[in-house]
């Protein structure tokens, strides 16, 4: 409990644990509002139809990666009585709230804070209640008993919830050309509720509610009230998203991006604080069961003429996207240190030590272009898709024609180490 930004009402001074390194802050800078993160209508009766609507989500998806969405179907009730709930939970007594604090990851409901606060330098402004809800009567009894209304607004918020995923999906499917029903069953069969609270910061210059990341699973759709706060890297800058009555947010993980072969977006965000009120978002994330099996669609790889990611187990991409979070600063010095002090054949041997393929390219000064790169030992790197401004897309094979193995070697997804 000592940990929970919660319990920090009226404290006069950011303490030193929150306080992000100089080039990390997000500083006095005001970001613009974007008025231009695409907003699609789902709602019909305006003379377009079906197909309108899908290219309207494939071009955000694939310029941004984030869209709003409105007449979607879901009552002002369900989204509001939801809001609610989430507000009411954490304006609980500290000491409630705590009750359900839990740092592992395995229990299916917990509340915890920041990102990983026992290994991490610095932490977040942020606490968070997260349980898993997919079917609801499985998960149910495990949900917060207070407030008491909350298992039963949690019930019919995430039923709705899953309907609008799947619709968006499904859409999503055919504007890629995917047969129908694509991503139904194991691609998208666990929703994970998280309700995230930013407690009002005294110098939100300071601190960040979270980093800039890029969410991992498949899709995301995220109720906001109208507080700011909650921002998208674009073409090298910060844009903010602007909170819009009755609209969801929709930002698409990294699954979507390599089942989709690079073809739309999984795009870096982050969250600021503000000093005067907290801010109570609801997130759903809906992902694959952890035993399914991702990988580009085929026809898209047809397209394309080769996939840009190899197929993996999502388990093995959710153990590697957490390590790489908790082991950066580790990896990083290490891969330096090792990069320093090599022969120039060294490259190779790195990847094989620290099977940290991204590393080699940050310590490479990034290749940004697509091509073959080369180190004195023999080993070859072919960057498939560039490295953008920021991080989010990049994908190499690597041929290490030197020691002969790992061949080919494809990376998931960038991102892990700005
Ligand atoms: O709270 C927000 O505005 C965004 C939350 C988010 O990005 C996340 O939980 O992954
Ligand atoms: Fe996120």
């Amino acid at each position: 409990m000592e940990n929970l930004v919660s319990k920090m009402i009226n404290v006069e001074s950011v303490q030193e644990s929150y306080v992000l390194p100089l080039g990390k802050r997000p500083g006095k800078l005001i970001v613009p509002l974007c008025k231009t993160i695409p907003v699609v209508n789902l709602g019909g009766g305006d003379g377009r139809d079906q197909t309108e609507i899908i290219q309207q989500i494939l071009k955000a998806s694939q310029e941004f990666g984030f869209f709003q969405v409105i007449n979607h179907g879901v009552s002002v009730k369900t989204s509001s009585d939801m809001l609610s709930v989430a507000k009411e939970f954490f304006e609980m007594p500290v000491e409630d709230i705590a009750t359900l604090y839990s740092d592992d990851s395995k229990q299916i409901c917990r509340v915890c804070t920041s990102i990983d606060y026992d290994k991490e330098e610095v932490h977040y402004w942020r606490d968070s209640l997260r349980h898993l809800c997919h079917p609801v009567e499985e998960y149910m009894h495990l949900w917060p008993q207070k407030p008491t209304i909350y298992r039963e607004v949690v019930a019919t918020y995430s039923v709705e919830m899953r309907k609008l995923g799947s619709r968006l999906l499904d859409l999503i499917g055919e504007g890629l050309g995917l047969e129908s029903g694509y991503f139904g069953d194991e691609l998208s069969s666990e929703e994970l509720l998280m309700i995230n609270n930013y407690p009002a910061c005294p110098d939100p210059s300071l601190t960040l509610g979270l980093p800039k990341h890029s969410d991992p699973n498949l899709i995301t759709l995220l109720l906001q009230e109208d507080v700011y706060g909650l921002q998208v890297f674009k073409d090298g800058q910060w844009i903010g998203i602007e909170p819009l009555p009755n609209a969801f947010v929709v930002n698409l993980g990294h699954q979507l991006q390599i089942i989709s072969n690079g073809m739309l977006r999984s795009a870096d965000h982050r969250v600021v604080t503000n000093s005067s009120v907290a801010r109570t978002t609801v997130a759903t994330f809906i992902h694959p069961s952890s035993e399914c099996i991702i990988e580009p669609a085929k026809p898209l790889v047809k397209a394309h003429g080769s996939p840009l990611y190899r197929a993996f187990q999502y388990k093995e991409f959710n153990s590697n996207y957490r390590a790489k979070i908790k082991d950066k600063r580790w990896r990083l010095e290490l891969g330096l240190l090792l990069l320093l002090g090599t022969d120039g054949g060294g490259i190779g041997r790195m990847v094989e030590l620290l099977d940290c393929s991204l590393l080699l390219l940050w310590s490479l000064a990034a290749p940004t272009r697509e091509g073959w790169y080369r180190d004195r030992s023999g080993a070859v790197m072919e960057v498939v898709a560039g490295y953008g401004d920021d991080g989010a897309a990049v994908s190499w094979r690597w041929r290490d024609i030197a020691v002969g193995k790992r061949n080919p070697l494809h990376s998931y997804c960038g991102g892990w180490f700005k």
